[in-house]
């Protein structure tokens, strides 16, 4: 009842006119169905009077009546059945568009945190899984459920009103499957909910092997026939380990059809046997054989659709949980305005965090500011922290403990869309999105029209601008290869699309993480030189392991496991002789070396 009470509003929403009239359709199929029954009983009572009566050409005519009316209303039923389907199946694409839509619109603004937990993901998963075709199902079912429910009472008066003796034969042909088919949908569920995270690896081997992301590196480490190994292995215990589970039901089902074939024949020959003796009329045995073989066919459906049902219930409740996610970091009650001009700047104080579920803190005692046109550094060896740092600055987390404020005030207070409209990143793993070059650039203001100059400007400034347009179609072409007419790019030229990327929207903070890895020195030099027109005089906040790139920020922070050990400017560091000061030494002298 939970389910549906969540899954009508679902359908009410996405396809009101096709709910109703699917509705409307399923209950005439269901009267009409009935219709034909109690017709074919009315002709097989006119029959069997005939068998007693002298033939007339009068009294042939009511079974000819019988005939035609029960022949009019089977076409009905049919007609009626296949608007029936129509109207299911177009309300069926309607609530799956729907909720795809609903599934996208919580998958974009869910917590990062959800993506980085395997237990969170696995939510996300069986919610596809479970298909967005399910709350049809569910309803359709449903309806099919009570009409068969509705017929197969029909059908057991009638056959109560030959004997009720054969009622319980009824019972026994129908229930224990029922019961059978229940367990084992239960059963397969929960094995499949094991097995969630192996077949995900499953997925993940087999997309290593066909994808062009590893075939360069699968070739010449020769990974192939190990990564086929490892697949094979998976695959066969998944399959091993389904098919005993089908093996098990397909030997139930055959002693529960077993025992309900010998309870009907034995059902048959003791009808047979009375029929012999006088007590039921020949008319009574076509009956039964007519109706009791519908009445099973139609149990079988019952059974079928019931175990259908809480599959369904089941699986729904996977997708419900899905569309009940909230995101953890979301807008506060009532948004401060952010404010414009910025004054103070950002500030972290005292703030430390650790990834949920992890126990050892990524972040500790961290205080840093940000002042308004301040360009800001942050050094340290990998896994310091650096990253997790401009997460919590872009509320892609929020901090265990300590605050961050923006003009003193805590950054939890601001609309959250406002506040990251604050920031243009690029992270160390920036996306490469299957579009256009244009596009890739425009995406970092969304908002401003496709042939905006925007695009070309911020390309101008990433020094993209001249090998876009050495492009086959210039900033029209596609950067992949997934497409006709596409063209892939090199890693290098990627990171200037993203840098490009950064510097599209009109962002108060820019914030690049490696922003150069890729480039070479000549353009890396080209960058920096005049970085602060470049960005027009906004604050920035860069992360780089090239200790040239950094020493022109007027800030920078060293960061060691988790905690910031020096900070000053570059001056100051070097003159301090700490870790910045060594780094430094270190790599200038690789260059000096080489110079000499
Ligand atoms: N999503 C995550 N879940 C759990 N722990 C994480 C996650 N991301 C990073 N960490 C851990 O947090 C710590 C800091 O990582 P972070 O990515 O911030 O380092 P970094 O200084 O940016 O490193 P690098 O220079 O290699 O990019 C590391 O110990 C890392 O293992």
């Amino acid at each position: 009842m939970d389910t549906l009470r969540a899954i009508l509003p679902l359908l009410w929403v996405s396809s009101r006119k096709w709910t109703l009239l699917a509705t409307l359709f399923m209950v005439m199929e269901a009267c009409l169905g009935l219709a034909v029954l109690y017709l074919l009983k009315q002709l097989v009572d006119v029959v069997t009077q005939l068998l007693g009566d002298a033939t007339s050409p009068d009294s042939f005519t009511p079974v000819l009546w019988y005939v035609a009316l029960t022949g009019v209303t089977t076409l009905a039923f049919i007609v009626i059945r296949a608007l029936s389907n129509l109207a299911k199946e177009i309300q069926s694409l309607l609530v799956a568009d729907h909720i795809d839509q609903e599934i996208h619109a919580r998958a974009v603004v869910a917590d990062l945190a959800f993506y980085e937990s395997p237990r969170y993901f696995d939510t996300l998963e069986r919610a596809r899984e479970a298909g967005n075709h399910r709350p049809v199902q569910v309803v359709s079912n449903l309806m099919m459920l009570a009409r068969n429910g509705i017929m197969l009472t029909a059908i057991a008066a009638l056959i109560l009103s030959l004997n009720w003796l054969l009622v319980p034969v009824l019972a026994i042909a129908i229930v224990p499957a029922l019961l059978v088919r229940l367990h084992f949908t239960r059963h397969l569920y929960d094995w499949q909910h094991r097995r969630t995270q192996m077949e995900r690896r499953a997925g993940y081997l087999d997309w290593l092997m066909t994808s062009n992301y590893h075939a360069k590196e699968l070739r010449l480490y020769q990974l192939g026939e190990h990564l086929r190994g490892c697949y094979g292995r998976l695959r066969s215990q998944i399959r091993h380990e389904r098919l005993q589970i089908t093996q098990r039901r397909t030997r139930i089902e055959v002693i529960v059809g077993g025992i309900a074939t010998t309870a009907f024949f034995s059902a048959l020959a003791y009808l047979a046997w009375q029929t012999a003796q006088g007590r039921n009329s020949v008319g009574d045995l076509v009956l039964f054989l007519l109706i009791f073989q519908r009445a099973q066919s139609m149990g079988q459906d019952l059974v079928h659709q019931l175990s259908n049902l809480y599959e369904d219930h089941l699986y729904m409740g996977l997708l419900l949980k899905f569309l009940a996610i909230r995101p953890v970091i979301a807008d506060p009650a009532e948004p401060a305005p952010i404010p414009d001009p910025i004054r103070e700047g950002i500030r972290f104080h005292d703030v430390g965090f650790h990834y949920p579920g992890c126990t050892t803190p990524a972040l500790r005692h961290i205080d840093l500011s940000i002042a308004p046109g301040q360009i800001v550094a942050l050094v340290g060896t990998n896994g310091s922290g650096k990253t997790s740092l401009i997460k919590l600055l872009c509320r892609l987390y929020d901090p265990t403990t300590g605050k961050i404020t923006l003009d003193g005030v805590d950054i939890r207070d601001y609309g959250l869309e406002d506040y990251r409209r604050l920031f243009s990143v690029i992270f160390q793993d920036y996306s490469h999105y299957a579009e256009s070059a244009g596009e890739n650039i425009r995406f970092g203001d969304i908002e401003s029209p496709r042939d905006t100059p925007a695009v070309k400007s911020a390309a101008i400034k990433a020094d993209a601008d001249s090998f876009i347009q050495g492009l086959s179609a210039g900033y029209d072409t596609p950067l992949t290869r997934m497409f006709d007419d596409g063209q892939e790019i090199s890693i290098g030229q990627w990171q200037k699309i993203a840098l490009a990327r950064a510097f599209m929207q009109q962002s108060r903070v820019i914030i690049l993480d490696e922003p150069t890895s890729a480039l070479d020195p000549g353009a890396e030099f080209q960058l920096f030189e005049n970085f602060r027109e470049r960005i027009d005089h906004r604050a920035a906040l860069i992360i780089s392991h090239r200790l040239s790139t950094v020493r022109m920020a007027d800030h920078i922070y060293v960061m060691e496991q988790g905690v910031i050990c020096e900070s000053g400017t570059h001056d100051e560091l070097i003159e301090r002789g700490g870790i910045y000061c060594r780094l430094f030494n270190q790599q200038a002298h690789h260059y000096r070396e080489v110079d000499a």
